[in-house]
């Protein structure tokens, strides 16, 4: 165990000396009007771990994120991040851990070297301490050269650079993504990649949302998969993928997804050669 390892293990342990889950839900609800967003789910993520949230749109995944990172209330239900209950104790929660929203809204006037100088100011981190750390996050997931470029000038992989640099600033116990490479090049992704596996390494724990099996396969080694606001399976990643010859199959077998595609067939106009494709009052090429 490294001795960034053994600092987070001892820091978070409880009597015995194991860590608490970094993650603990116990009957979470959320509704919005009519539509029952997540449906009272009950979900444990062990710390330490590469922890892949998955499901198809609208399973609930960014409900759940949002519950469990305090900031969005749960209509039932109780959240626990490495040990603290998040909506009784927010302060002691926000300090351990890291987020990188969706649809992240960033101080869109500042550089982005002034954006982690502003951010690790507001974490309590001393200013010599921000700047080594800031100069350090922007030279591996390079983007020293656009350090004092404002950040509404950035592009979509950039943003997720920089939101991804901040949530990292204070080193988190437990780091938050949703869909943290949607819009993200080959190249920025696996820096980023890079930049989570090193953090991981040290023993702590990166739950992220994401659709892309593939990626999910190859990054995690804890899985949960979301569908219809429920938690359909959950557990290492070897034993959600079961007998399936990947997880993408085990993926659709679990959200009964196998065979949608046999609706293509109600496309039959969709196409070059599709025959009576004029049919109709007048709705052909
Ligand atoms: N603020 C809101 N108001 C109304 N309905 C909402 C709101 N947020 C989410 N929902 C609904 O709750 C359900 C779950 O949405 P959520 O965004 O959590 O799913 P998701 O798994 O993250 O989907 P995606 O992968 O498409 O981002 C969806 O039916 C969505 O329309």
């Amino acid at each position: 165990m490294s001795d960034q390892a053994a600092e987070r293990h001892e820091t978070a342990g409880g009597a015995a000396g194991t860590p608490p889950p970094a993650v603990r839900v116990e009957g979470l609800w959320k509704r919005f009007g009519q539509q029952i967003a997540v449906a009272g789910i009950d979900l444990v993520l062990p710390s330490g771990r590469f922890i892949g949230l998955v499901g198809p749109n609208g399973a609930g995944k960014t409900t759940t994120l949002s519950m469990v990172t305090g900031l969005l209330r749960p209509d039932h239900g109780r959240v626990e991040v490495a040990g603290h209950d998040v909506w009784r104790d927010p302060a002691a929660v926000k300090a351990r851990i890291g987020v990188l929203p969706e649809g992240l809204r960033l101080f869109e006037r500042l550089s982005g070297r002034e954006l982690l100088a502003y951010t690790g100011r507001l974490r309590g981190l001393p200013g010599d301490e921000v700047d080594r750390r800031a100069a350090q996050l922007l030279d591996v997931l390079d983007l020293a050269g656009a350090q004092h470029k404002l950040v509404v000038d950035y592009s979509t992989g950039m943003r997720k650079k920089i939101g991804l640099a901040a949530a990292l600033l204070h080193n988190p116990d437990v780091l938050f993504l949703d869909e943290p490479f949607e819009g993200v090049d080959p190249v920025s992704a696996q820096t980023i990649r890079g930049v989570l596996e090193r953090y991981t390494g040290s023993g702590a724990t990166v739950v992220f949302s994401s659709h892309v099996m593939e990626l999910v396969e190859s990054l995690c080694d804890w899985v949960a998969v979301m569908a219809a606001g429920q938690i359909r399976a959950h557990g290492p990643l070897e034993q959600v993928r079961g007998e399936a010859p990947s997880l993408q199959a085990a993926f659709l077998e679990l959200v009964g997804a196998q065979g949608r595609d046999e609706a293509g067939h109600t496309l039959d106009w969709l196409g070059g050669g599709a025959a009576g494709g004029s049919g109709g009052s007048g709705g052909g090429r």
